[in-house]
């Protein structure tokens, strides 16, 4: 589903992911922890071209979005990038648009749907995120769980193959964040694909089917959840772990 393979990105002389390799089955919830600077965000906003890689490939649902480095054309890339919904760490609403028009303005603009299908999935969508009575409010009146569950909804109105999370809970106070991995979650139950880029470390133990490591541009150790968070020979996500 997703086939990443020596992907490599520099910011000027800075290697910042050093030819990175692995695939996420359909289905698979994935995982990735590591300190500050290690690439986690870099890998996933290059997976929907929020960074262009210097080398390497991705292909996503058998579709090459770069290979070799040389990315396909542009209307390729948006047809690829449109199946993979992402969350941000700092929610990233429209602060004056109310919620139902934040979940509806990209479906509205693509014209793939009728206005009555894509109201009915806003709708939907913000029961199932537990926030129905909250459409028409805007982002600054909801908490940032609120907010960040509106995200999700929002995330999901393109019906993604595949959702990708940038560290969902690390900008919310510690008593909102349950609401928040709840939904999460919820869609891993659903067989949703996903990656996601956490600091919550009994949350990636509990949830994910795979725990990447990643170390100074690297993916410096993989495995599943208790290989990952059970193994004491793992050095270097031992240390990691110890200053968490
Ligand atoms: N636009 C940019 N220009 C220059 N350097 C950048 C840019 N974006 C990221 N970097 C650098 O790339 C490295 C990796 O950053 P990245 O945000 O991917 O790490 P991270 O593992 O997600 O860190 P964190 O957990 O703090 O979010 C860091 O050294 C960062 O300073």
């Amino acid at each position: 589903m997703i086939e990443v393979r020596q992907l490599q990105k520099s910011f000027g002389s800075l290697d910042v992911l050093k030819q990175i390799t692995f695939d996420v089955t359909p289905g698979e919830v994935v995982a990735v922890i590591g300190p500050s600077g290690s690439g986690k965000s870099t890998m996933l906003r290059s997976l929907v071209h929020l960074e262009e890689v210097t080398g390497g490939s991705i292909s996503i649902c058998g579709k090459m979005l770069v290979e070799n480095g040389s990315y396909t054309s542009s209307t390729a890339i948006r047809e690829i990038t449109s199946t993979m919904g992402m969350v941000f760490q700092h929610f990233n609403l429209f602060p004056h648009l109310s919620v139902r028009d934040n979940l509806e303005l990209a479906p509205r603009t693509l014209k793939r749907e009728s206005v009555q299908q894509i109201t009915a999935k806003s709708r939907e969508l913000l029961a199932k995120v537990g926030l129905a009575d909250k459409a028409d409010v805007y982002p600054s009146t909801l908490s940032g769980g609120q907010k960040q569950r509106v995200a999700i909804a929002r995330a999901m109105m393109l019906s993604p193959d595949i959702l990708l999370f940038d560290e969902p809970t690390s900008a919310l106070d510690p008593e909102l964040t349950g609401e928040v991995l709840r939904v999460i979650r919820q869609l891993a139950e659903e067989n949703m694909t996903m990656i996601i880029v956490t600091h919550e470390m009994s949350f990636a133990r509990d949830v994910a089917d795979r725990v990447f490591f990643m170390d100074n541009g690297e993916i410096a150790e993989s495995g599943t959840p208790d290989e990952i968070f059970g193994n004491p020979k793992l050095e270097r996500t031992r240390t990691f772990l110890m200053r968490e």
